[in-house]
Formats: structure tokens, sequence, C-alpha cells
């Protein structure tokens, strides 16, 4: 199927080896045409798979540099295919000059994520797998790289495929009994056809209800920092980031877009979500960003509403009717920030305030001040609380990926309707058609029946070489 030759730099620049992947049906005798061993009696095609040969890289009669190669011969390769892999020293001089010399000798430039695709194409992977890669590379915490890991080594693929299996001769029986339909017989046994059903969906379920971990986990916490213009929101945000990510100003409204920022505390990854403040406005651009202001508090797991500890008694009251139906279910941190200029008797009433107004599970209060940094550290422990993730092993199976997530929600709506179906002793030929939509949905996930813009638009994602 792939007939060309493909190479590529794998290395990242800067390095002082750097490394060039060449795979395809030519790769080995395109490396040869090159590369010249240092020991003249032995040939780089005789070379044995998974050794490193010694030689240098020739441009006619120029030597371009002193090199290792490796030799991979098909299937046992990454891709799949015939690999080799220069590994010379790391300019990028030299790198560019060997890409030339393997471009001259027929080879083509790699597309990102093609040799990944490759692999997948060639059956080493299944497309979940070959994601995880791409999330591999990516990760930067032990939690994302062992979400990831779990993954690439068949994490969940496993799992599906065997119930697929199971679901497949099911099938095969349903409709088995539709040929026969004449004569009214039952090859499928509804009951264990239930049974099986009721595995699958709680497997399923588990996955799908696995996915706001894994979300947190790989793109962090999501924590709305909302409040009332001039609350002092950006300047809080700037003081957790720890950087002057937000413009800060003394004219209300300033924030109007949604500023998104990760960091870590305490081993967490968070991501904060600075909102446009929520206030009565006639500008219509920022009457746009307090409507999303409230998509993004829908979106959070954590709110922390920031209320003007000067000025807090009118924000509280006029905000608590929009803001705490939104909170259901969320862990709520209520703010005062500028506590520095007020009273020990205000702050008083206003905990007796909160105490009566508040107190219920999954919320917090605080009195901060943002711009001289106190009592932020105890925030930044609030939230290390209210976060509160599971310890995840590499055996853990965590949905991380959105178009898995997906392509799960959909199989459990189907194989709900199967369950139904069984209750109802529904015909034979929709029971069959159910099935194989739960089929098709798990399918997409190892990418059996993934559509080719679904798989072009993941191997674009990932970096050249890889
Ligand atoms: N130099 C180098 N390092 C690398 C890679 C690479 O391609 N080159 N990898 C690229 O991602 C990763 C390793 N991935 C690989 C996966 C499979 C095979 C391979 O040869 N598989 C054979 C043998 C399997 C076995 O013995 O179990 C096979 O599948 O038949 C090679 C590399 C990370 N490090
Ligand atoms: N005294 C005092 N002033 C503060 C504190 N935190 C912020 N401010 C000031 O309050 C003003 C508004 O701060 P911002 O951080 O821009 O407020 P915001 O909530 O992001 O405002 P919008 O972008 O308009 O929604 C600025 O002048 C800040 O310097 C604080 O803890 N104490």
């Amino acid at each position: 199927m792939n007939q060309d030759t493909i190479c590529a730099i794998a290395t990242a620049q800067g390095g002082a080896i750097g490394s060039i992947r060449v795979s395809g049906p030519e790769a080995i005798s395109i490396t040869s045409r090159i590369f010249k061993p240092g020991k003249s009696n032995r040939k780089f095609n005789e070379q044995k798979p998974y050794t490193l040969t010694f030689g240098r890289i020739y441009n006619g009669k120029e030597i371009i540099d002193e090199v290792l190669v490796s030799l991979f011969r098909s299937p046992h390769s990454y891709t799949g295919e015939d690999c080799t892999e220069i590994t010379c020293h790391g300019s990028s001089y030299i790198l560019q000059q060997v890409m030339q010399l393997l471009i001259k000798n027929g080879c083509r430039m790699a597309q990102p994520g093609e040799y990944t695709q490759r692999a997948f194409l060639n059956g080493k992977m299944d497309l979940s797998q070959a994601e995880a890669v791409a999330d591999l590379i990516a990760s930067s915490s032990a939690a994302t790289h062992r979400l990831a890991m779990s993954q690439m080594r068949g994490g969940f693929s496993k799992e599906l495929t065997d119930l697929r299996g199971k679901l497949l001769d099911f099938t095969s029986m349903v409709e088995l009994e539709l040929d026969f339909s004449e004569e009214d017989v039952e090859f499928a046994d509804r009951q264990a056809l239930r049974q099986l059903a009721d595995e699958i969906e709680e497997v399923i379920s588990r996955l799908v209800n696995s996915f706001n971990v894994g979300n947190a986990i790989k793109n962090g916490v999501p924590v709305a920092i909302i409040g009332e213009t001039n609350a002092g929101k950006s300047t809080l945000l700037n003081v957790l980031l720890n950087e002057d990510k937000a413009i800060v100003s003394d004219i209300h409204g300033t924030t109007r877009d949604v500023i998104e920022d990760t960091v870590n505390m305490g081993g967490i990854t968070f991501r904060f979500i600075d909102t446009a403040g929520i206030r009565e406005t006639n500008d219509m651009i920022e009457n746009l960003g307090i409507e999303r202001t409230f998509q993004k508090l829908d979106q959070a797991e954590i709110v922390l509403w920031i209320v003007d500890a000067t000025d807090a008694n009118s924000q509280i009251i006029q905000l608590s009717e929009q803001i705490l139906p939104r909170c259901e279910g969320k862990h709520l941190i209520v703010v005062f920030n500028k506590a520095e200029i007020i009273h020990k008797t205000q702050k008083d009433s206003l905990r007796t305030f909160f105490q009566q107004n508040f107190l219920q599970e999954h919320t917090d209060m605080i009195f901060i001040s943002a711009k001289q940094k106190l009592h932020t550290d105890e925030l930044e422990k609030m939230l290390v609380n209210a976060a509160h993730l599971p310890n995840i092993t590499q055996n853990d199976i965590i949905v991380t990926n959105v178009r898995h997530y997906e392509a799960l929600t959909k199989a459990l709506e189907a194989i709900h309707r199967v369950q139904e179906g069984l209750d109802v002793q529904i015909s034979g030929d929709f029971l069959s058609q159910d099935i194989r939509e739960v089929i098709f949905h798990i399918s997409d996930i190892a990418g059996e029946v993934t559509n080719d813009m679904v798989l072009q638009n993941i191997f674009r994602n990932f970096c050249i070489g890889k």
C-alpha cells in the first residue's frame, strides 16, 4: 500500500546527536547508496537487524559525517516496514545534507505522523494506541505519562475488542434466525444476550465516566474565576500563575475575553479560566464576554468566586441568584479579596453572612489580598484539597481522548437501546441493527471503521518524524 520510502529528522534541534529515520520498501537500498560501513569488507544490506554499523555518509567523494546506522527488517520495526536510522552529529547542516542525499536517491519527506500512520495501517497498533503515541510525546507529568503509556500498551482497546468479538458472535446468531424466519427458531439465547448487554453497558459506562478524571489530568482541573468587574480576578490569576498573563487595570471591564492557563500546584495541574466581569452592561462585546463567562462556569469543576470585600454585600446579593444555581455539583470557593483594607468587624459580619447563607457541602470561604499576596498560599491549599483526583496507576483504564469519549457515548446510547429492545422482545432485525451500531462505535475507537478525513486529522497533529 505504501510504495514510497519516507525520511525525516526524528530528533529535536540543538542536541549533540541527530537522528534520521527512513522507512519503506527502498529504505535499505537507498541508505546503502549513501552509507559506506567502516570496515570495507562489510556490506550494509547484510547487516543484522537491531544492530548498529559504524561508517560514513558520502556525497560523491566528500565525507558528510561519521555515523552509526541501524537496520530493521519488515515486519519487525516500528512502522512494520523496512527501516533504517542514521545517527549523525547534531548539526542542522549535516542533518539537512543527509536528508537531501536521501531524497536525491529516491526518498520523500515524511508528513507529520506518517511513521505512526504507517504503523497503524500495517497493523502494528490500533488507532487508540497510535493516538496515545502523540499523548506520550506530549506528556509532561507522571500522571499524563501513565495514562498515555497505559493506552499505548493496549489499555482499553483490549477490553473493547473482547466485548466486540462477543457481540459479533451474538449478532450473527440473531441474523441467522432472520434467514429461518419462517421457522420461528431462536439461535441466540436472549437471556445470555441480555447478560452480555449488561456487562457491556457496565464497561462502557465506566469508561465514559472516567473521562472527567482523564480530562482533568490531561488538560488540568478546570477552575473558573468569576466575579463582578474590578473585584481583582486578573490580579489573583497573575498571582496563581506566577506571571503577568492577564491585563490588570482599574478600568471596569478590562478582561473581555476568556483567558486560560495551566499551572501545577501540589502535583495537580489546574486550568484557570479568567472570565469577563459580570455586570449589567450595554456594551455588545462585553455582553458576549459575559455570556461566555457562564458557558465557562458550566465547564468548571471548581469555581473561584471573587468578591470585592470592600463592597461585598451588594455583590453577593446581586450575584448569588445568577451564580449559585450554576454551581451545583461543583466546588465553590468564595474569595473575599482586598481584605487588607477592611476592618475586623466587617470581616466578622461577612463570615457570619457566609456561614448563614452558603454553608453547604463543597463550599469554602477565604479572605485574601491578591495585590499584597496575603493568604494566597492558603487559597492554593484550598484548591488542591478541592481537586481530589484519584491516584492512578498504569493499569487504570481512563479515557482522555475526546474522540474516544464521543464514540463511547454513542456506543452507550446504542447498548441502552439493545437492553430496552431485549426487555420488550423486539424483533430480530431491529435487535441486530442496534447491536451493529454498538459494534460500529466500538470499532471506531480502534480505527477499524474510521473515515479517512478523521484519520488524516489525527495524524496531521503529530510532529514530523513520528
Ligand atoms: N531509535 C529509535 N528509538 C525509538 C524509536 C525508534 O523508532 N527509533 N521508537 C519509535 O517510536 C520508540 C520505540 N518503538 C519501537 C517499537 C517497535 C519496534 C520494533 O522493532 N518492533 C518489532 C519487535 C517487537 C518485539 O521485539 O517485541 C515488531 O513489532 O515486530 C521498534 C521501536 C522509542 N525509541
Ligand atoms: N487594595 C487592593 N486592590 C486590589 C486587590 N486586588 C486587586 N486590586 C485592584 O483592583 C483593581 C481591579 O483589579 P483586576 O484584577 O483588574 O480586576 P478584575 O476583576 O480582573 O476586573 P475586570 O477585568 O474589570 O473584570 C486593580 O486596580 C487592582 O490593582 C487587593 O487585594 N487589594
